[in-house]
């Protein structure tokens, strides 16, 4: 029988997909258990974790007998089931960009550094190529999420609330400064949102660093 109201969070310390969904549930006042799967190991690829994710990816959430996996679709579900802290402004131009910039980290940025593009170009051309191939594209995407946020005035990314698009841009940039320790002081709006997601309590405890699979040094 399904467990009603219990949230189950299939997650990996490091995974930038994980760490957007950790954050939206913190968000939202979510607890879940978190379940490791060590994407270094290949645990994504265990035939009984297939059954979780077809795609052999985390996150994955099971909510009762509700199992969604993928980022994007976890926190549009997030939104819906739970609306009283909402994540979606009202305005549609509002709403519209912060879909626009999580389906841009989804779909144009985070594919591009996936750990399955990254081996596989490691494997065919080494480890120089590949982590050039990591920042051009990080700057890649950067630099777009950099303009698309031009003369954003508010506190956070689409205004002076925190919304989804802030999920998805802390997961991001992240990764560009912490794992790449890439300077990224080219790109003020951003510098400025990190340095602000930096200090929201619901920001600190979803960071790679805090999750209980998390090695000690890092
Ligand atoms: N669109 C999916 C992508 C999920 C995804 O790519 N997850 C990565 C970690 S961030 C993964 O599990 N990679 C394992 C692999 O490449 O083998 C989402 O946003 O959840």
């Amino acid at each position: 029988m399904a467990d009603e109201g219990k949230l189950t969070l299939y997650s990996y310390w490091r995974s930038s997909c994980a760490h957007r969904t950790r954050i939206v549930l913190n968000l939202k006042g979510l607890k879940y258990e978190y379940k490791a799967v060590n994407l270094l190991k290949g645990e994504q690829l265990d035939p009984e974790y297939e059954k979780i994710n077809p795609m052999k990816y985390v996150p994955a959430l099971l909510d009762g007998d509700t199992l969604i996996a993928d980022s994007f679709a976890i926190a549009l579900y997030l939104e819906d089931k739970y609306p009283e802290k909402p994540l979606l402004p009202q305005d549609l131009k509002e709403k519209a960009l912060n879909l626009q910039i999580g389906s841009i980290v989804c779909s144009s940025i985070q594919p591009l550094h996936n750990l399955v593009v990254l081996n596989y170009i490691e494997q065919k051309l080494g480890s120089e190529e590949k982590n050039t191939w990591f920042i051009n594209q990080l700057n890649r995407g950067l630099a777009a999420l950099e303009k698309l946020l031009n003369g954003c005035a508010g506190k956070y990314a689409t205004g002076d609330e925190i919304r989804l698009a802030d999920a998805f841009l802390a997961s991001q940039i992240y990764v560009a400064v912490k794992r790449m320790q890439m300077d990224i002081s080219s790109y003020p709006t951003l510098t400025r949102l990190y340095q602000a997601y930096e200090e929201i309590p619901e920001f600190q405890a979803a960071l790679p660093e805090n999750q209980p699979d998390a090695p000690s040094s890092s």
